[in-house]
């Protein structure tokens, strides 16, 4: 199978990664600016690198496009023409109008679904790069139609599956309208809570200082990459524009009845509920856990067996520094703060050095 991912950021590397992981067989093939091509084939990233776009793309099974928004459009138009409909051409763009738009106005040469991860980070780059970061994610897709269904279940979804991911269908419509609630409004309030407070903040009154879990949980977000972000709020505006209306509205009933908001807090637990627990979703960031691991045979066995013999379920690791001879730092996640803390205690008897990752 001949895999192409053009951007070998954090969502094209991580994918790249997981599906090197369960399809060795696969040939993967990136495409970003040369020297990230050529760091992802030194690390192992991609196989090999396409040197001449789009035309090396052609007689590839799946095309995924992980650029930002504005070159994925850009690329969905150099892309037409230089393949056939047997290729799938797929992206992992945070909107979806936008390139259904693209591929009815060129009447599109290749097959194309639209695809959108619900997973990620604040981080960015092929440094971030998680062979973990689709597990349990939501993956949708949108515009599934009787000209790419054949490639969509034959080819797609069973990668997908693979490297379980957990598919999700929707009208492109349907996706911008959700998105713009749950992901972009979000993105806005987070960067209005840090603004708002980061302003007020001096020696006399240290606002940030004291900024606890809740802030922190709300704000992790605002530390995101602008150049992802400017075509999300631009392709979407409409849709967001109208969220930031409904939350104003809610803020100034609140405004006006501050001092009876239990109606609020009964239906916000009741809602916060009914996510998901089981997927990664917005809402339920894991907790990071820091640990330091000496370059000993079975370090990090002992490390997982010690956690798993008080039942505490790692639900996320990744290696971020690594010293020959001297051991390295593991980023190791937990549902909650409880577990955290748990594993801290059991990792610290376990002469691990284990700490809470800011
Ligand atoms: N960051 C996140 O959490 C999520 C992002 N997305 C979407 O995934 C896409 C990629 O985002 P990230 O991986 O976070 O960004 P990133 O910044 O980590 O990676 C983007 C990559 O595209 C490459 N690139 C930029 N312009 C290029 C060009 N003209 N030609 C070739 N390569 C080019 C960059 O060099 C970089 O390696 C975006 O469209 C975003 O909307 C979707 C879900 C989550
Ligand atoms: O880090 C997080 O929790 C995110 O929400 C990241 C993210 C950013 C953009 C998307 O389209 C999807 C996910």
């Amino acid at each position: 199978m001949k895999i192409v991912i053009s951007g070998l950021g954090l969502m094209g590397s991580s994918l790249a990664l997981a599906i090197k992981n369960k399809r060795p067989e696969a040939e993967i093939w990136g495409f970003d600016f040369p020297s990230v091509a050529k760091q992802a084939v030194e690390k192992k990233i991609i196989d090999r690198t396409i040197s001449e776009w789009p035309g090396q793309c052609a007689g590839a099974d799946l095309v995924f496009l992980a650029t930002p928004i504005q070159i994925i459009e850009k690329q969905l138009r150099e892309l037409n023409g230089a393949i056939d409909r047997r290729t799938l051409v797929t992206d992992v763009g945070s909107t979806k109008q936008n390139v259904h738009h693209i591929v009815r106005e060129i009447n599109f040469s290749g097959a194309f679904v639209g695809g959108h991860p619900m997973t990620g980070s604040e981080k960015s780059g092929l440094e971030a790069a998680n062979p973990l970061l689709y597990e349990n994610a939501m993956y949708v897709l949108t515009g599934i139609n009787e000209e790419n269904k054949a490639l969509v279940e034959g080819k797609l979804i069973p990668l997908l599956d693979e490297i379980k991911a957990r598919v999700l269908i929707l009208s492109p419509e349907a996706h911008d309208e959700i998105m713009a609630m749950i992901s972009h409004l979000p993105q806005l309030i987070a960067l209005n809570l840090v603004n708002l407070v980061g302003k007020k903040n001096d020696p006399e009154k240290p606002f940030l200082d004291l900024a606890a879990g809740g802030f922190r949980d709300l704000t992790r977000i605002a530390s995101s990459n602008f150049a992802i972000w400017k075509d999300i709020l631009e392709r979407n505006q409409d849709n967001i524009k109208k969220a930031i209306k409904e939350l104003i509205d809610l803020f100034e009933k609140q405004y006006r009845k501050i001092d009876d908001l239990s109606e609020d807090f009964h239906l916000a637990n009741y809602y916060r509920n009914q996510i998901p627990k089981a997927s990664k979703g917005f809402l339920h960031p894991l907790i990071d856990v820091l640990v330091y691991v000496q370059d000993q045979p079975g370090a990090i066995a002992r490390m997982s067996n010690a956690l798993a013999a008080r039942g505490i379920d790692i639900r996320d690791i990744e290696l971020l520094k690594v010293r020959e001879k001297e051991g390295g730092v593991f980023r190791i996640s937990f549902d909650n703060y409880q577990q955290a803390s748990e594993a801290i205690e059991i990792l610290n008897a376990n002469k691990f050095r284990a700490f809470l990752r800011d």
